[in-house]
């Protein structure tokens, strides 16, 4: 079953002089999938995820997520399905700093009505998962970056919704932190099937995904799937990528040796 899927999807950004950053997109992620969205600096990367997540509206085409279409949606139904079905991880972590990190993770619950007790028994049990029980009374300025991101992690978690979006979840991170950030999105991907689409410049953390779609100046370019041999999946990205031009300091495209 396809937990998303994207049909002929056009995006033209209005303005002195229009502008078509999408053209005829289609897309399908199944359910339990792990894909990976990268191209060029100003290919559509993140117009396209902005239309998946509902954060800004297609000009054609459409999207479903579980079957709906979220851009039919009231505003306030919107908001709702929003919280219900999707879960964002963000470069920039978006945690409120006037929290705790207990109580960020615990946030999307509270708009639930759900009772305290639960709120609190769910968020002990994904603090433990993701290794961050040590420092649930911190503020999220006290904490680093690979933390703030696992923060991010259980709080998309958390609600366990249909679809994980991630926009370049470990742009900020040391590649050590990247390493652990994209581990944990594999487990939970692996041992929960949670589904999960990320755009990412870097090859390293898209090799950690079953497949990677390639576009290019807003057009379908390419796609290419893991198979069994990790090693050979990042080789074939850096290949594509080395195809797709672009500077290495878009891609992040460093050979492992
Ligand atoms: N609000 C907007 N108004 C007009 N043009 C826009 C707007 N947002 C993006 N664009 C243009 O649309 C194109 C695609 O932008 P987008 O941000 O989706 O690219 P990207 O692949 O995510 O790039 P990057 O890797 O640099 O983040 C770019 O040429 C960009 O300048």
């Amino acid at each position: 079953m396809a937990i998303l899927e994207i049909k002929d999807l056009s995006k033209v950004y209005q303005g002195p002089v229009p502008y078509e950053a999408l053209k005829k997109i289609d897309l399908k992620v199944e359910a339990g999938e792990f894909v990976s969205i990268m191209g060029p600096s100003g290919s559509g990367k993140t117009t396209l995820l902005n239309m998946v997540a509902t954060l800004d509206k297609p000009t054609a085409g459409v999207v479903l997520i579980n079957g709906h279409n979220p851009h039919e949606l009231s505003k306030n139904d919107l908001a709702e399905f929003r919280r219900k079905e999707l879960g964002f991880v963000f470069q920039n972590f978006n945690l409120l700093p006037t929290l705790t990190v207990e109580e960020n993770i615990m946030l999307p619950l509270t708009l639930d009505d759900e009772s305290v007790m639960l709120m609190k028994e769910k968020t002990q049990d994904i603090m433990e998962e993701l290794g961050i029980l040590p420092i649930r009374d911190k503020r999220t300025y006290e904490i680093s970056g690979g933390e703030s991101q696992r923060v991010a992690i259980a709080r998309a978690l958390i609600h366990r919704p249909s679809l994980i979006l991630a926009d370049e979840p470990t742009g900020n991170l040391d590649s050590r932190s990247a390493g652990n950030v994209m581990h944990l999105l594999e487990k939970f991907n692996d041992e929960r099937q949670v589904t999960t689409l990320m755009v990412t410049h870097d090859a390293v953390s898209a090799s950690y995904s079953q497949r990677v779609v390639f576009i290019k100046d807003g057009n379908f370019f390419n796609e290419i799937y893991c198979g069994d041999d990790r090693e050979r999946f990042y080789q074939k990205i850096l290949d594509v990528l080395a195809h797709l031009g672009g500077t290495n300091h878009e891609f992040q495209a460093t050979r492992r040796t």
